[in-house]
């Protein structure tokens, strides 16, 4: 089954509120005001000049006013109505009638509760009312006037709305053994299988125990030459391009840097994405697009068992998957004999020099498992950290774009730490401002926006209960953007996040902001995630300046698994013009001895084994 829900183009510019919501029939006693409160960054070449901050300043505060307000209204229960359940009115008229307590109460309990319970708000609507926007987006409004959790109704289907922090700290954390991948893993199963992102129950402990060992800290500290080689390809590219003078589309360019980086950290594959198209690149492009086709598709085709034969585009997915699992097969294959061969010996923080890949960690551990499992979770593990990673760096160049004085601060932050080097592990600690703007982008922009889960059973969400089977979207966009929890919620302001504090994470901020998850199934890549985009962006910022390309189109937003820029990201790049500096283009090389503590306070939280 897929999700009817549409996630489409959607401009943050052009939304219009106002007209959503006349589609949206509300089920209780809502009274809509029309203020639009979704505004993402203002959209423009980022050239802007004194007028232009004026405006900006006024659009500002018409917008803390509008949302004032409406929070105030909100806070007074205009909006959020809180039905007596079934149970609770039956109890009511049961006790009116004079009959004994002991019996009202047998009475509401065969019917299916003690009665005292409260009803989730619900509003209903139509799929037509979402269809043009990337539906996080309305989820935002919804959110404003129904409150932290409601259930939202399409016709025979329901999803739970949850954008409170600490019914989000109950699912995800507290309760999670109550809470599958649901709807995720059934889109899922055709590329990831039972890898670790799809995966439930005893299938799911089992993998994470052997894979989040994987990623220790010698190990990340190794991918620092990857990150830096890899970036450095990107930026000789862009070095071409400010020389003739071309425009270049940053996104696809950071899909190919992503995608490079993580095929040589899963599984010691040179996808050299950024230099040539081959086969393996377009199948792999293939088989993601697909899964995000899969997830907005309101019938899932794809089960119909003739449409695979006839769909063209399908036996081409199908081509393309089959090709990028031989090569799977043949890379665990070639893995396997190198295992053989070596001699060295497994221990906690085992690595091969020459390949220092997961695929080669849990091939020399011993890892007891199918090749068709092996295979899924490196599936699931390229998937995962391509997108992801890709969508962060292309949000974070869109919002330095937008803010020349953040892009100022943190060229002279690199500047100062940097100079002409590779970035290694040692640098992070000092690349403070850099990993600010990498936490306040994850904050602005979540990949991805809503985690998905389903209740395995009947339980309390906040006051209200919920039935076995129940669809739940966490909507992450909401709550990094709830006015309730941050000030100016839309402002790109890494200054939010003070450079002597902790690193920000969903256990410090009371799960308001979870941009790599929380509880047993946080994410895996957290701190490689984290140090990739902080090496990429600081050695992009380093060489040169980017600003929208004059004529581009307007940098809108779609989603599918992560969000996505509808045409792309255009930019003039030009190389900076600075002070000679000595050039020491030398790669870092891993003094694993030396290195720092990365999992100080101040540094990135490891993802946990549970
Ligand atoms: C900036 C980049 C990334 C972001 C924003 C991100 C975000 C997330 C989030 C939010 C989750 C939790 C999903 C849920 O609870 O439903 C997750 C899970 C996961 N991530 Fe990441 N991720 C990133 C990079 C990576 C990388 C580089 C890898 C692999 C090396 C990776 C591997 C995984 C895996 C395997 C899981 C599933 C964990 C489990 O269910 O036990 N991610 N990621």
């Amino acid at each position: 089954m897929a999700t009817s829900l549409s996630f489409h183009q959607f401009s943050p510019q052009t939304f219009q509120a106002r007209d959503w919501r006349r589609k949206f029939r509300p089920a209780v006693n809502l009274k809509p005001n029309g203020n639009s409160v979704v505004s993402c960054s203002a959209s423009g070449n980022g050239r802007g000049g004194p007028g232009d901050d004026a405006v900006k300043d006024v659009e500002r505060r018409l917008e803390e006013k509008r949302r004032a307000e409406l929070s105030a209204r909100i806070a007074s229960g205009e909006y959020t109505v809180e039905k007596p359940s079934f149970q609770s009115q039956l109890k009511n008229g049961l006790s009116k009638l004079g009959l004994p307590k002991e019996i009202v109460e047998f009475i509401v309990n065969v019917t299916g509760g003690s009665g005292n319970y409260l009803k989730i708000p619900e509003a209903k609507g139509s799929i037509g009312a979402i269809r043009n926007e990337p539906f996080f987006v309305p989820l935002y409004e919804l959110y404003l006037t129904y409150g932290g959790i409601f259930r939202l109704t399409f016709g025979p289907k329901a999803f739970l709305i949850v954008s409170d922090p600490s019914i989000a700290k109950h699912i995800l954390k507290d309760n999670q053994k109550s809470y599958s991948k649901g709807i995720l893993a059934e889109i899922l199963e055709f590329v990831m299988g039972k890898g670790l992102i799809p995966a439930d129950g005893e299938i799911w402990r089992v993998r994470r125990r052997a894979i989040v060992p994987a990623l220790h800290q010698k190990f990340v500290a190794a991918m620092f030459s990857l990150f830096g080689d890899a970036t450095d390809r990107l930026c000789k590219k862009l070095d071409a391009a400010a020389s003739d003078g071309e425009d270049v589309e940053m996104e696809s360019l950071f899909s190919r840097l992503t995608l490079d980086i993580i095929g040589k950290a899963v599984f010691n594959y040179d996808f050299d994405s950024l230099s040539v198209d081959t086969g393996i690149v377009e199948a792999v492009y293939t088989v993601l697009r697909e899964a995000e086709d899969r997830s907005v598709a309101p019938i899932p085709v794809w089960e119909i068992p003739i449409w695979k034969d006839i769909s063209p585009k399908l036996r081409k997915v199908n081509a393309a998957l089959k090709l990028v699992n031989d090569t799977l097969d043949d890379l665990i294959a070639i893995c396997k004999k190198m295992v053989e061969e070596e001699e060295l010996q497994f221990h906690e923080e085992y690595m091969n020099e020459r390949d220092p890949s997961i695929l080669h960690f849990l091939l020399a551990s011993g890892d007891d498992v199918s090749s068709k499992q092996l295979r899924d979770d490196l599936m699931t593990m390229l998937i995962a950290g391509h997108e992801t990673s890709a969508a962060v760096l292309t949000w974070t160049f869109y919002l330095l774009s937008q803010e020349p004085s953040v892009m100022a601060k943190l060229q002279n932050e690199v500047d100062s730490v940097l100079g002409d080097r590779f970035p290694t592990v040692e640098d992070m600690k000092k690349l403070k401002y850099a990993a600010r703007v990498i936490n306040e982008s994850l904050r602005l922009y979540p990949q991805p926006p809503v985690l998905i889960r389903r209740s395995l059973g009947d339980d309390m969400l906040g006051k209200y209960p919920i039935k076995k089977d129940e669809d739940i979207f966490i909507s992450v966009w909401n709550l990094h953007r709830s006015p309730h929890h941050w000030e100016e919620a839309d402002k790109f302001n890494p200054e939010r996040w003070p450079l002597d504090g902790p690193n920000p994470n969903e256990t410090n901020q009371n799960f308001s902001y979870l941009p790599f998850g929380g509880g047993p199934r946080k994410c895996v890549g957290d701190m490689f995630a984290t140090f990739e985009t902080v090496v990429a962006v600081a050695m992009l910022v380093r060489r040169f300046d980017f600003q929208l390309a004059i004529g581009a189109p307007p940098v809108k937003m779609t989603t599918g698994a992560t969000i996505h820029t509808t045409e792309g990201l255009k930019m003039t790049v030009t190389r900076r013009q600075r002070a000679p500096v000595i050039p020491n283009l030398e790669v870092s090389t891993l003094n694993v001895d030396s290195s720092p503590n990365i999992q100080e306070a101040d540094q990135i939280r490891p993802a946990s084994i549970s």
